[in-house]
């Protein structure tokens, strides 16, 4: 082959290939099936969801659909069939029962390998959905998950344990490298708050999804047992011949991270794409193999239960005693599904918030006093309290919803599929097959609503006189017959957490520099330095 030749096809192939991108880029753009081109947007989220992946992949996803709310308005095209749209009264709309809306393709990178069947979080077909959420609503009743506390209770007993020595070696001035360091000055222990809150969720959520708590409390550290492949993999395994699995030690809180990080950059992309990716880039094969092993520990929980059953009052348990319509369990790998579900659903969610709600109440000097006059006059003593002692306290309540709104752990606006027939939003017709969202985020920081005084931490805002308008407006378990199932369990959790550490401790920022975050599918606050005081009443 000549010289001449070889380079001419070389430049024809580039030519080609240029030629085929370009159309691939700007076909929908000028086809524009979704009559989406008078909605405004960044430029490149018209052409491409490579704006959106991008910026999901950077952990700034919320932030940046923000902005472009505020440079644009209400109505913002952040990918090219994708419209976030800003406005509460969007909310029953895109995501309330009857509109026909359904989740879309993005849902599939949630699906987890190795169980074989979808569970309620990623399932989109709708009658399917309809059977789960009845038979997984009535295991978060009220009555049942008051019968959990016992085991939050216990849990919450180790942490302080810990926070207590930790507090007395600070006074000795002595430091430690673990869970980022930490070091005593004589007066206070400082350290980072969010592995602890991390520990203590997956603590409680092992506990009551699993069987048993990951034992995080205890070591210290980051560590659970995940089964070795899916369930096929555990009929042959040898390696534990009572329980018939085969079990590693993976570290959970790491994991689940990174497969927050990857599903929700992964989701956004082209479903062609998604297995170039994991095969030729390494941070999505690695975001891969983390959703492997997330899986594995669900296997391994499970397959512990079904060998040895149990009288333990769980989630699991629940799981296990329910049936659906037709008076049907769940199989094995449906159970296995629904125990995964809850692990990822109800452990980070938590400790995120929980870290949020810290170090706001760190920040804010006034705020902690009267946090700590409410529970003061409501508690008799700094041992961990009940729900009971709890439930009515109005000040505590507003912090948290307070937190909650602010730092917004589920941020991201959730997106829905426009079914057959279109749908009219806010005064705009969409047509079907059209992807719509409303970002909570951007509804959290909506001026016209909570005030100029927006971006501050101030929980008066919920015991003021008009509170229409902030409750329609406040969205941080979603809306509709998709929104958050564990609501009941997750408010529990925050309030014996929040009410637990402030009325046992007097907590300081090491810093008042703004909190760092970054967003996979939740938002994450990286890390929370804070100095920790044994209060002396
Ligand atoms: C502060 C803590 C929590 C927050 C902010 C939160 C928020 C949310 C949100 C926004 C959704 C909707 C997701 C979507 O449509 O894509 C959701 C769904 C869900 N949450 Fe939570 N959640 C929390 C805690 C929990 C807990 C403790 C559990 C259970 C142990 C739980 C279980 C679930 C499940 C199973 C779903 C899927 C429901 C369905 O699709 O029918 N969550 N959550």
């Amino acid at each position: 082959m000549d010289l001449d030749f070889a380079l001419k096809s070389l430049l024809y192939a580039g030519g080609v290939g240029t030629l085929a991108t370009t159309a691939y880029v700007l076909l929908p753009y000028v086809v524009d099936p979704h009559h989406l081109r008078e909605v405004p947007g960044p430029f490149i989220a018209r052409l491409t969801n490579l704006w959106l992946a991008y910026w999901s992949a950077e952990g700034k996803r919320s932030e940046r659909v923000h902005e472009q709310h505020l440079k644009y308005g209400k109505f913002v095209r952040i990918a090219p069939n994708h419209v976030s749209i800003n406005d509460a009264d969007a909310l029953p709309v895109v995501y309330g029962h009857g509109n026909g809306t359904l989740k879309p393709e993005f849902y599939d990178a949630f699906v987890a390998s190795g169980v074989g069947v979808r569970g309620l979080f990623n399932t989109r077909n709708r009658a399917e959905h309809s059977r789960k959420r009845k038979i997984v609503s009535n295991v978060f009743a009220q009555k049942n998950v008051l019968s959990f506390e016992p085991h939050i209770i216990e849990a919450l007993g180790k942490f302080i344990m810990q926070w207590d020595r930790m507090c007395v070696a600070g006074q000795r001035r002595e430091s430690g490298s673990e869970q980022g360091g930490w070091r005593g000055d004589g007066d206070r222990v400082w350290l980072d708050c969010l592995p602890w809150y991390n520990y203590l969720a997956f603590d409680i959520i092992g506990d009551l999804a699993f069987g048993s708590p990951f034992g995080m409390l205890d070591a210290c550290a980051d560590t659970a047992n995940a089964a070795v492949g899916g369930i096929a993999a555990l009929k042959d395994s040898q390696d534990d011949a009572s329980l018939n699995i085969k079990t590693i030690s993976v570290p959970a809180i790491r994991i689940l991270n990174e497969r927050g990080e990857y599903s929700a950059t992964m989701g956004v992309l082209d479903p062609w794409m998604r297995p170039l990716l994991t095969r030729f880039v390494p941070w999505f094969a690695q975001g891969q193999q983390s959703v492997r092993n997330l899986s594995g520990l669900a296997v391994a929980a499970v397959a512990r239960r079904l060998a040895q059953p149990s009288e333990r009052n769980d989630l699991l348990a629940k799981l296990q005693n329910a049936i659906d319509e037709d008076g049907n369990p769940l199989g094995p790998e449906e159970l296995t599904a629904e125990a995964l579900t809850q692990l990822i659903a109800g452990s980070d969610t938590t400790s995120n918030s929980s870290c949020a709600i810290a170090y706001y109440v760190a920040k804010y000097p006034r705020v902690q006093l009267k946090l700590q006059q409410e529970l003061d006059a409501a508690l008799p003593d700094d041992g961990v309290p009940t729900y009971e002692q709890l439930k009515r306290l109005p000040y505590l309540a507003a912090v948290i919803n307070e937190g909650l709104r602010l730092h917004s752990t589920s941020a991201m606006g959730l997106p829905r599929v426009v079914p057959e027939g279109g749908l009219s939003v806010a005064g705009h017709f969409f047509p079907p097959g059209a992807i719509l969202s409303v970002p909570t985020y951007t509804l959290h920081r909506e001026t016209t609503v909570w005030g100029a005084d927006v971006d501050t931490f101030r929980p008066e805002r919920w015991l003021e006189e008009d509170q229409q308008l902030i409750q329609k407006t406040f969205n941080p378990f979603s809306w509709g017959p998709r929104a958050c199932v564990g609501r009941n369990l997750a408010m529990m959790e925050l309030q014996l957490i929040v009410a637990t550490t402030f009325r046992r401790y007097h907590v300081m920022l090491e810093s008042e520099d703004p909190l760092e975050t970054r967003e996979g599918f939740l938002r994450k606050p990286l890390y929370c330095r804070i100095g920790l005081k044994k209060r002396s009443l």
